[in-house]
Parts: structure tokens; C-alpha cells; sequence
């Protein structure tokens, strides 16, 4: 009889949402949700594995592949994959997998949501009335920005893009968008319209980055663009931290050049409580739940469990990030 495949989960996951695994192999979890597996461990265990269930601490690199003999297929819980290196799966025929689509209303709701707490200085206010400085109703107490009406750019107009911009449409504001294609049909569907990212930047009120990390995005805002951005906008990142020149973003905030921003990722995460980034006022900093709803996360789950099933059973997987594979 054939030795069942051997799956290693990296993070402890509810036992019920992937029984899906255990019908098809042995499975193996780190013990812990919230600390990272240690490197050694994973290395272990991706020697044994015919797949990887990871997440996005996990570095699924050169050394792993080197390491694991037998991996067939990375499963990451993520729609992102920038911490798996993608070609060095391909050139050993091994399948990366990602969530895409099942996070994506979760995601836009979360970036929207930072739109609407710079804008109106949600952040400020809550803490206000908590720590008792909340003194008197006056006129321009705890003023923001309007959302309504004003101009929203989305730098990346794929599916989260599309679905930031649906409502951004409800709030009656004028979308208008940068993406690496011109899509067409997107102008059509929604009331959007294309910019250059040098006339994005210029014309935006909010502008949302919404791309993966990339080697074209990494450090895409930088001091250049931050001048060119005017002294009322907002920044909102929800994509990847290192699409941000982070110490440009400190400086374009202590110099005024911008009026806030709203980031949801960081180069280092979890990011130092003591980072020039959260000292400002007019930063809210959220610890990368874009997709965190209880909801989509298990769906997540689920989906990462099902694609690692299908390729242990030679099917190819619905998310298939290399699809020149053949599983
Ligand atoms: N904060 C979070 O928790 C969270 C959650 C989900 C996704 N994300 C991030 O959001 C990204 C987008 O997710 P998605 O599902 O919308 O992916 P997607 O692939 O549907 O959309 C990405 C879009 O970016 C565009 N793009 C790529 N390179 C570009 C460039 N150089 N300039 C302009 N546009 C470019 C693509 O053409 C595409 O339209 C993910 O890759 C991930 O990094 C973050
Ligand atoms: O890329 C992603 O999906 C997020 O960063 C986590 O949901």
C-alpha cells in the first residue's frame, strides 16, 4: 500500500475547516496561531511534506525547495504571494496556490474604511472621548475632511480595486484610477476613468494603493511622489508595506506635504510601537487585517485546504498561481 501524502499546516487552523486535508493526508500543524513556525522547524517539516498550507511570515524560498524533496504544492493563505518565490516553484513543477476572490468585498471594506477614518479623523475622536478631552461641542472640534464628492485614486484596479471603487461610487465621489492595463470594460461597468499615476497623484483627494508587491511596485511612493501629492490628500495603503518608501511617508507627513494616511501594512510587521510612523496624529495604523473577518478567513482556510487536496489527487487547483504547472 502507498505512504499518505504528508501536509504541514504552519499555523494552528480550527480542526474543522480542514478535515478536507485529513481526507487526503497525514497532517502536521505548528502549535501555535500566533507565533510564527520557527525557521528550523519549517525546514523540518518541509523535508517530510508533500505539501505546505503557509502564510505570509512564512519565506518559501530557494533553501525550502532545496529542503523538501517531495513538496508538491504551497498553499498560502493569502490572495498575495510575495513572500513565495514563485519561478523557483515552477522550475521544480511545484504548484503555489493563493486565495483570490473570497477576500476581496472583506478587503475593500477594510481600505474603504480607512478612507472614511483619515478623512474624518475617526481615530482622533475615539481616542478623544476616551481619554477625557472631549471638553465642549465647538465649531471646527474634530473637523476632517468630506469623503463625498472628492476625488478617489486607486493605484491597482484588480478585483479589490474594483470593489474599493463600487464604494467610493455610493459615496458619490469621482473614481478615477491607475492600473498596468487600461481596462476598458472596468470604465464601462463603473462610472471610472484612467489616469496616468503622474496625473493620479496630482489629481487625487485619497489616494488608495491596491497593487501586489512587485519588482515595478516596490517603492512606488516615494519623496517624488508624496511633493506631487496635494498638502490636503490622504494616503491609504493596503497592499504590501514595502510598496512605500516609509521614511519619504515620515517626512512627507512632518513636512505637511500630505494630510494623513491610512495603512493597514508595513516593511517590518508587526511594526515597532515606537516607529516615527505612530506618532502622528493623522496616521491610523491597523495590524494587517485587511481580509480578517471571521467570515473570509475561514472561507480562506477552507479554499487553501481544497487546492492542496486537488493537486495530491493530480487535479489542478481552482487558484493556481502558476499555471504553467501540470498537476
Ligand atoms: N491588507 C490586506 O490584508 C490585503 C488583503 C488582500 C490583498 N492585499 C493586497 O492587495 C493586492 C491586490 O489584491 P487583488 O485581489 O485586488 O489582486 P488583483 O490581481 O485582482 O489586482 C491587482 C491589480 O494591480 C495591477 N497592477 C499590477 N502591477 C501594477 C503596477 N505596476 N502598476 C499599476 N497596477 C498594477 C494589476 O494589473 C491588477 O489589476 C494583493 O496582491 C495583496 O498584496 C492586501
Ligand atoms: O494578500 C492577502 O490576502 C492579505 O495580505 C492577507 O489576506
Amino acid at each position: 500500500m502507498s505512504k499518505r501524502p504528508y501536509v504541514y499546516v504552519t499555523r494552528k487552523m480550527p480542526a474543522k475547516m480542514i478535515n478536507i486535508l485529513e481526507s487526503v493526508a497525514e497532517v502536521g500543524m505548528w502549535e501555535s496561531e500566533e507565533t510564527p513556525v520557527p525557521r528550523e522547524i519549517l525546514l523540518e517539516e518541509a523535508n517530510k511534506a508533500d505539501g505546505l498550507f503557509t502564510v505570509l511570515a512564512d519565506q518559501i524560498d530557494e533553501e525550502l525547495f532545496q529542503a523538501a524533496p517531495n513538496l508538491k504544492v504551497v498553499a498560502n493563505l493569502a490572495v498575495g504571494f510575495d513572500n513565495i518565490d514563485v519561478q523557483a516553484a515552477t522550475k521544480r513543477g511545484i504548484a503555489v496556490c493563493n486565495t483570490p476572490d473570497i477576500l476581496t468585498d472583506t478587503t475593500a471594506d477594510l481600505a474603504f474604511s480607512l478612507v472614511l477614518m483619515v478623512g474624518r479623523r475617526l481615530a482622533e475622536a475615539v481616542e478623544c472621548v476616551k481619554t477625557g478631552n472631549w471638553t465642549s461641542w465647538s465649531p471646527f472640534f474634530m473637523a476632517g475632511a468630506d469623503v463625498h464628492h472628492k476625488t478617489i485614486g486607486i493605484v491597482g484596479m484588480g478585483s479589490i480595486g474594483e470593489a474599493v471603487a463600487k464604494r467610493a461610487l455610493g459615496f458619490q465621489m469621482n473614481v478615477i484610477y491607475h492600473n498596468r492595463n487600461r481596462k476598458i470594460e472596468t470604465e464601462k461597468a463603473l462610472d471610472v476613468s484612467y489616469r496616468s499615476f503622474e496625473d493620479l497623484v496630482v489629481e487625487s483627494d485619497y489616494i488608495v494603493c491596491l497593487t501586489p508587491l512587485t519588482d515595478a511596485t516596490k517603492g512606488m511612493f516615494s519623496k517624488e511622489v508624496f511633493r506631487k501629492m496635494k498638502n490636503t490628500a490622504y494616503f491609504i495603503n493596503a497592499s504590501r508595506g514595502t510598496v512605500v518608501v516609509e521614511e519619504d511617508l515620515v517626512e512627507a507627513l512632518r513636512e505637511g506635504e500630505i494630510a494623513g494616511a491610512g495603512l493597514d501594512v508595513f516593511h517590518q510587521e508587526p511594526i515597532d510601537p515606537n516607529h516615527p510612523l505612530l506618532q502622528f496624529p493623522n496616521v491610523v495604523a491597523l495590524p494587517h487585517i485587511g481580509s480578517a473577518s471571521v467570515e473570509t478567513r475561514g472561507a480562506m482556510i477552507v479554499h487553501c485546504c481544497e487546492n492542496i487536496a486537488a493537486v495530491l489527487k493530480g487535479e489542478t487547483p481552482v487558484s493556481l498561481v502558476n499555471k504553467e504547472i501540470k498537476c
